[in-house]
């Protein structure tokens, strides 16, 4: 392992392209999706860089014309999940010697590839496999993941820099190992790019990855690690197993040589990883380090200073962009009684002028929710508050599953601040909305604080600084991101690293060098020269 120093590495955010009817990257693009709905492919298992067909299948639906499958995945069993560690095992000897600059290129290559030659493959699948709109999709497989496999290499070549403090007659130095054993990596089926940090933080450390990607986003994971492979990835640093959560979790995660857990998921899946962990814990070798980011009920608070337009646009983006499915999603909101007959016209307008249907029509602002029981789910939320005397539908409410799993962007208002779609993440397009009388506004936010049980994101929007500056302290601790007059989606990586506490996570920060230290363990020498 060589941690020298030998070039300065610069990062700037990937440019957002903009599709516009005409241009290179639309027609790309639309050739792509064409190609992907005319073909079908058979994606294999992959451990130690060979293709297993198990014959144990499942399929990759398009969300949004949900009789239409692009193609099938092989399911790994326990012989293969055994295969994937020993794989993983072998090729980390080599891959832990490697020069980290070494590491760092294959990740800027990928970088490279994706933004150029591969983007639109990744926006094409992102689109399809989980039902993204163009928009939705180039921030997500283009953008974000080009910006996680550069910063990544940013952060990691300043964390190598990082070395104690040494004296004339001492020599202190830090060697950065990566952990020993291997990692579960585990990624969730709504962002294409946190797959691919999921498994490319703690490889590009050194460390050589198990990868159990989300069932309903086979499609687009398998084009990820393809992407590595054409990037000059070694066999075994990643092996790709997709499959029954379950059985492959629970094999895993009682393997001796288990040494961290990239998760980023529900919070009960979490849960039930932790407790797993727990009761083997003496049977590890090491302490596996637990990384996972999960769920959120991620609130939006409108001072009576706020400005009208900003709030609405907000409430709009934050909560049903990509169909309310961002972990991110605002899914609460505490209103001002004397701005709500403003807001409630400037939203509904705006929501009345959402078009719902299949993503690859360009003009369409949502798409599908990922899948039948997702669908099921939000129905049931939503036919819960139709039917409750504390809560009026203002908008929305219509679901369909016919041609695709759709969900019309749905309002709801309640009179109960503690109303069961204001305390539990929903995951679809459903807003609920809280109006609380203005003088209140310190009681609502004592009341937001302690309504819900997560940490991830939140926003004020507000004018009035004083105001600002309460929400601040008493919020303090409800969300990792938190965000001044805007809405609280759409973090980007290297501007503001993501992540939550309470139960949305143990905030590691994602693309980000907090993350990176996690896939650690530092060694230091000192040497007596005297
Ligand atoms: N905080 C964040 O950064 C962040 C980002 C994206 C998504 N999320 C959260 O993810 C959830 C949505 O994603 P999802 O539906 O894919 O989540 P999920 O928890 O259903 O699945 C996540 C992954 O865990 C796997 N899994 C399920 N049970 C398992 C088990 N027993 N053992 C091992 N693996 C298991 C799944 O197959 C999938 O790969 C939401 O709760 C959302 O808030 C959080
Ligand atoms: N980082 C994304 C959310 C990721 C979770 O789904 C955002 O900030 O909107």
């Amino acid at each position: 392992m060589n941690n020298n120093i030998s070039k300065e590495l610069n990062f700037k955010n990937e440019k957002v392209l903009k599709y516009l009817p005409g241009s290179p990257e639309r027609v790309k693009l639309e050739n792509e999706l064409s190609h992907i709905k005319s073909s079908f492919i058979d994606i294999p298992v992959i451990i130690g860089g060979k293709e297993i067909r198990t014959g144990n299948k499942g399929q990759c639906i398009i969300p949004h014309d949900n009789k239409k499958i692009i193609g099938e995945y092989h399911k790994a069993g326990k012989e293969e999940v055994e295969m994937a560690i020993r794989e993983a095992l072998k090729a980390k000897i080599n891959w832990e010697k490697l020069h980290w600059e070494s590491r760092v290129a294959i990740f800027l290559k990928a970088a490279e590839l994706a933004s150029g030659p591969w983007r639109a493959k990744l926006n094409a699948a992102t689109m399809l496999s989980q039902s993204k709109t163009f928009k939705q999709a180039e921030i997500d497989s283009a953008c974000e993941l080009v910006d996680f496999m550069r910063y990544n290499a940013v952060c990691l070549h300043q964390i190598y820099s990082e070395q104690p403090i040494s004296t004339k007659s001492v020599w202190n130095r830090m060697e950065y190992r990566p952990l020993e054993g291997f990692i579960f990596a585990v990624s969730p089926f709504n962002f294409t790019a946190i797959g691919s940090n999921l498994v490319g933080a703690p490889a590009i450390t050194g460390n050589t990855v198990v990868w159990k990607p989300a069932s309903n986003a086979v499609y687009s994971s398998y084009m990820i690690y393809k992407l590595f492979q054409e990037a000059g990835l070694p066999d075994g640093v990643i092996n790709f197993i997709p499959g029954n959560p379950k059985d492959i979790g629970d094999t895993v995660m009682v393997n001796e040589n288990l040494s961290g857990i990239h998760f980023t998921g529900s919070t009960k899946v979490f849960q039930s990883m932790w407790t797993t962990i727990g009761n083997n814990i003496s049977n590890y070798k090491t302490f596996p380090r637990i990384v996972g980011e999960t769920g959120g009920k991620n609130y939006v608070i409108v001072h009576d200073s706020a400005n009208v337009e900003a709030v609405s646009r907000g409430l709009l983006e934050g909560a049903f962009e990509y169909q309310g499915q961002k972990c991110s999603a605002a899914s609460r909101a505490y209103i001002a009684r004397s701005l709500w007959p403003s807001i409630k016209e400037n939203l509904l307008e705006k929501v009345n002028n959402v078009k719902v249907g299949s993503v690859e029509d360009f003009t369409n602002f949502m798409g599908a929710v990922i899948d039948k029981k997702s669908f099921d789910t939000v129905k049931e939320y939503i036919e819960f508050a139709q039917h409750s005397t504390e809560a009026e539908i203002l908008f929305g409410g219509k679901c369909d599953d016919s041609v695709g799993y759709f969900v019309e962007p749905t309002v709801i208002v309640t009179n109960n601040p503690h109303f069961k779609t204001m305390e539990e993440e929903i995951f679809g397009p459903v807003l609920t909305v809280y109006i609380y009388d203005d003088e209140d506004y310190l009681d609502t936010l004592k009341l937001c604080n302690n309504t819900s049980k997560y940490g991830l994101t939140g926003s004020i929007y507000a004018k009035d600084r004083y105001a600002i500056a309460e929400c601040e302290k008493e919020l303090v601790h409800t969300a990792g991101n938190f965000y001044i007059n805007d809405k609280p989606t759409g973090a980007i990586v290297g501007q503001q690293p993501f992540g939550g506490a309470r139960l949305s996570g143990t905030n590691d920060k994602a693309g980000s060098k907090l993350n990176l230290i996690r896939w650690m363990s530092p060694r230091v020498i000192k040497e007596n020269l005297s």
